[in-house]
């Protein structure tokens, strides 16, 4: 079962009251980097590429047609016995973009990053909403224990 956007919230660092949707809660954009070098992923591990963040103008980041990586701007917990999903906003496809996300696993906590993909350009504002966590039931035997963890904070 998915849980209500006030128990997503509840396992948020600091929000506005507008992030707190029926369903979950939305994730804003806090820094946008462009992957400069090569990353590496093998049977036994992997290197994420160096890239280069963004300097917003005037508080706006205006992104040609590419892939970037975003980086979200809430310290996420995700609680023992619960899975995280993030879908994009709707109207970032509107706009010809997608965020590419993957699963976010119980006990991880940070601050964590996704793919955007832009079709057309857009403008996008640092802090803007561009995302939404939700949260359901899930049974796991471990909890989340990789690199990534307490990543950002
Ligand atoms: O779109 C997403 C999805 C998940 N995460 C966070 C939460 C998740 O628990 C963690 C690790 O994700 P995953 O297990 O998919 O990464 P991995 O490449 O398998 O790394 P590891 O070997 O550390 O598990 O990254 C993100 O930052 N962005």
């Amino acid at each position: 079962m998915f849980k209500s956007g006030h128990f997503v919230a509840d396992n948020l660092g600091e929000l506005r009251e507008t992030q707190v949707q029926p369903n979950g809660v939305d994730l804003t954009v806090d820094a946008v980097f462009e992957q400069t070098e090569p990353g590496r992923i093998g049977r036994d591990g992997k290197t994420v590429g160096e890239r280069q963040e963004l300097d917003p103008e005037d508080g706006h980041y205006s992104l040609e047609p590419g892939g970037y990586i975003v980086r979200y701007g809430e310290q996420i917990t995700i609680p023992d016995d619960h899975i995280g999903f993030l879908y994009p906003r709707s109207s970032l496809l509107r706009n010809s973009c997608m965020l590419d996300t993957a699963v976010w696993d119980a006990g991880y906590e940070g601050r964590g990053e996704g793919l955007l993909e832009v079709f057309h350009e857009i403008e996008l504002e640092r802090g803007a909403r561009i995302a939404q966590l939700v949260l359901a039931d899930a049974a796991h035997e471990e909890s989340y224990d990789g690199s990534y963890q307490g990543e950002n904070l």
